[in-house]
């Protein structure tokens, strides 16, 4: 029997119950200081950038120690841009942004041990339904209780992959944009079962690392994705009836639709392997809507290993940095 404040906890139900309480509202006051970003690619990398720049503590986890040494000098070239920018007139404090922004990045390749300590998992890997849910199985059964959970996700509905866990209360979608350092939107995605301190606590973290937030329902696309998708099919389609070519659908919503890249430059920047399990997961899930059929052009570009600015080739051709 124990007594607090409250008066007496009778019972070990009573007891573990208090303790809940004491977790939940607690996390209002947390405040988020060690992140762990699964997937070092194009995503995670700029993910963990942003995180570590607004002085977080962030480990970066990956599957392969060359694709975090990629991660770590990616994100040493966008903080030397930013810092350039920043701090135009003071070589000495762009030097110190760009030393201190770095030493908060760690890398791991044992996700286990890295989200120990951590107060927010963002998981950034391969679109795959099943690789995410297996993902967040195991680091359920190892990261502290107050722990939140987020999905970086383009497409999978973040209730299904909540749904491997034991924490949907502490599950969020948080859908960032790339290139993450400079796209501010970021789209929280709330869960029926996400509970009010946790996505109050994303909310601010969003606005800690920079970022303008939008809500939005666990609802196929979430925003701009449910309208870029078809437009980007549309494109495809476009290409595919041979009634223009790539070039001049992109220079058309580039000079006619203001748009900063055309569909198939865009393809080329998220990776073609990327949009094709976008579409591969929509068509599962709505066999019945044309718009997601399969694609023969995309399907061959994947398949000759041409996945775009990633691998120096996709629609276009691209020089190796
Ligand atoms: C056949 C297939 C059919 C299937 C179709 C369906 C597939 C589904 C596709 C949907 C995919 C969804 C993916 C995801 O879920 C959602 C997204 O992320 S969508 C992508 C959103 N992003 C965009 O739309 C990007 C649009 N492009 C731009 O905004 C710009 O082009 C650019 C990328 C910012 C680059 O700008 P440029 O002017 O061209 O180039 P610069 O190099 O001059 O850069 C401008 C400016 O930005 C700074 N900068 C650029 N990159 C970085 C970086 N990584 N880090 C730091 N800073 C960077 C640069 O320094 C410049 O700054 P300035 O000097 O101007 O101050
Ligand atoms: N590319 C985009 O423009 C974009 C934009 C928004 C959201 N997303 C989403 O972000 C996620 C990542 O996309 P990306 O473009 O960064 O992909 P990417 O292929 O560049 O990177 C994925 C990384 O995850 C790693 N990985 C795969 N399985 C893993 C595991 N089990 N544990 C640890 N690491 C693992 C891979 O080694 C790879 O480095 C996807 O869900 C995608 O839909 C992508």
């Amino acid at each position: 029997m124990a007594v607090t404040r409250m008066g007496l906890l009778r019972t070990p139900y009573m007891m573990a119950s208090f303790r809940r309480n004491l977790i939940t509202s607690n996390s209002t006051q947390m405040a988020i200081k060690n992140v762990v970003v699964i997937g070092g690619g194009l995503m995670g990398s700029g993910i963990a950038q942003v995180a570590a720049q607004n002085g977080q503590n962030v480990t970066i986890v990956d599957l392969d120690q060359k694709v975090l040494d990629k991660a770590k000098n990616s994100i040493n070239i966008s903080l030397q841009r930013i810092a350039k920018k920043l701090f135009k007139d003071d070589s000495v404090k762009a030097e110190k942004f760009l030393s201190d922004s770095m030493a908060h990045v760690t890398l791991s390749t044992n996700p286990e041990q890295a989200v120990n300590q951590s107060d927010l998992v963002v998981e950034a890997i391969v679109e795959k339904l099943n690789i995410k849910q297996k993902l967040f199985q195991t680091l359920d059964a190892v990261a502290p209780t107050h722990t939140v959970f987020a999905s970086n996700t383009s497409s999978l509905p973040i209730g299904e992959i909540a749904q491997s866990t034991n924490r949907k209360d502490r599950f969020v979608g948080l859908h960032f944009f790339n290139p993450v350092p400079v796209m501010k939107l970021l789209e929280v995605i709330r869960i029926p079962e996400t509970s009010d301190d946790t996505y109050n606590l994303v909310m601010e973290w969003g606005k800690s690392i920079g970022k303008q937030t939008v809500t939005c329902k666990d609802t196929p696309g979430f925003i701009v994705n449910r309208l870029l998708v078809p437009y980007m099919m549309e494109a495809v389609r476009l290409l595919e009836r041979g009634d223009a070519t790539a070039r001049d659908i992109d220079t058309a919503m580039k000079l006619g639709a203001g748009y900063p890249m055309g569909p198939f430059e865009l393809l080329d920047y998220v990776g073609l392997d990327t949009s094709k399990f976008i579409i591969e997961g929509w068509a599962e899930k709505f066999p019945e809507n044309p718009l997601f059929k399969p694609v023969p052009t995309l399907n061959r570009l994947v398949e000759e290993g041409k996945l775009g600015m990633k691998t120096g080739e996709g629609f276009y051709k691209y020089q190796k940095k």
